[in-house]
């Protein structure tokens, strides 16, 4: 807590002060649907509010998911809604409601990691959270898109099924992806609901949701994607596949679109749709920070990924926002055995926890970081090897958001 802003759970008779006050820190007026859509997917029980006597002037809030990381998929909080009242900014409220989430996490051996997409990139670093994923926002001029001669398209066909026939479907394709996609999260019915949510808000000037699903002969479906029309433009909502023929035909449907001169999709950094393109430059990207990632618990959360080469390294971590972290570790890795325990052996590397995050799903790598200046080498050759090991087979990916609404 702070000093004059005590913080606690909320109960659930004080859900609607506390969405008022995240929608009035948002500059919003909560509508009908995303109040019911955050109502039914929060847990009072883990969200937090800051008061000014019985005022609600701060809160964040958890979402308890299971996310897909290299070699394993663990539980995982994903810290959502942080806001504080503009009247009440700059007074410590954020940096207590944070310390409170990670001690919580710590003190109940809750989930080892913490994750966020950041509303500004300027926020979340001093209190240990570091890049983990990037999002390239591709926006492709439909008339230069060809997909390159020869391609597979396998032998399956694609339909376009409406909401209800679509679902099951789109939940055992996602089910599947999602298990082999680094940064991919388990979907409830809740977030399935948020994130097929198609009122007039969401749709923002465009058409329907479009459920494109790509069935293969005997039925079974291998793909989908999900698209709305807009004037002039396809925006491409989420392209979940099973094979790598279904991943084409639907790019090719969607390219096909005719009547559309731009498409937009947010997509992994390295999206294969750029080497099915004749021309890779008609996909033009930017790159954004998408999940930043906090280790709430260093040696279990080291403990619990698995390592690209075998690993046998002294990390000395320091850890100022949650002193229970620092200290030295040694990190043993060989295939599915790995752990990580703690030492006074002498370190070959010293870092911070927000180093540790950036570098957890193997997209950031040490070495990027080291040649940053963020990571001291005191064994020669123990930023290289290391970089190694943590990297990831494919760059993590995360297809969709941890903020409101809430999918
Ligand atoms: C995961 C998500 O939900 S992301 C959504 C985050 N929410 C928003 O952006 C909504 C609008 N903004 C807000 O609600 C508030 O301004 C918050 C939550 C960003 C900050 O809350 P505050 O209580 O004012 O932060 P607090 O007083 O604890 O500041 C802590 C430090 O962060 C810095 N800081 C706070 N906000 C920002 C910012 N937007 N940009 C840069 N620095 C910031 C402060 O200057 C302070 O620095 P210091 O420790 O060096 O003095």
């Amino acid at each position: 807590m702070t000093a004059t802003h005590p913080l606690r759970t909320i109960t659930a008779h004080e859900f609607d002060a506390w969405a008022h006050m995240v929608t009035t820190t948002y500059g919003q007026d909560w509508h009908e649907g995303g109040l019911r859509n955050a109502a039914s997917s929060l847990q009072p029980q883990r969200t937090i509010a800051a008061y000014d006597g019985t005022q609600i002037v701060g809160g964040a809030s958890i979402y308890g998911r299971v996310m897909t990381i290299p070699g394993a998929a663990i539980p995982v909080a994903g810290i959502t809604l942080v806001a504080v009242l503009p009247t009440h900014r700059r007074r410590g409220i954020l940096t207590a409601m944070m310390r409170k989430q990670l001690t919580d996490l710590h003190e109940s051996g809750g989930e080892p990691i913490a994750a966020l997409n950041a509303a500004e990139a300027t926020i979340y670093g001093r209190f240990g959270y570091g890049i983990a994923s990037h999002i390239a926002e591709i926006h492709a001029d439909k008339k230069l898109l060809a997909l390159r001669p020869g391609t597979d398209l396998g032998d399956g066909t694609i339909r376009l099924l409406d909401h209800q026939e679509a679902r099951p479907l789109l939940e055992k394709v996602y089910d599947i992806a999602r298990r082999g996609g680094v940064g991919w999260l388990d979907r409830t019915e809740t977030f399935w609901q948020a994130r097929l949510a198609d009122g007039e808000r969401v749709r923002d000037g465009g058409t329907a949701l479009r459920f494109a699903v790509h069935l293969e002969q005997g039925g079974e479906a291998t793909g989908y994607a999900l698209y709305r029309s807009k004037p002039g433009l396809v925006q491409v909502i989420e392209v979940a596949s099973t094979t790598r023929q279904s991943y084409a035909a639907l790019w090719r449907y969607l390219i096909d679109l005719d009547a559309h001169a731009a498409l937009t999709y947010d997509g992994a950094v390295d999206e294969p749709l750029t080497h099915l393109l004749t021309n890779p430059r008609a996909a033009r990207t930017t790159l954004i920070d998408n999940l930043w990632v906090r280790l709430a618990d260093v040696g279990r959360a080291l403990a619990a990924r698995r390592y690209a080469t075998p690993l046998d390294l002294v990390l000395e971590v320091q850890d100022p926002f949650c002193p229970w972290n620092a200290g030295r570790y040694h990190l043993q890795a060989h295939g599915d055995s790995v752990t990580c325990e703690r030492t006074q052996a002498h370190p070959a590397l010293r870092l911070t926890s927000a180093e540790l995050g950036a570098a957890y799903l193997g997209g950031t790598t040490l070495s990027s970081l080291a040649a940053a200046g963020r990571i001291e080498e005191l064994r020669p050759g123990a930023v290289s090897t290391a970089s190694l090991a943590f990297r990831g087979e494919r760059a993590p990916f995360h297809p969709s958001g941890w903020a409101f609404p809430a999918f």
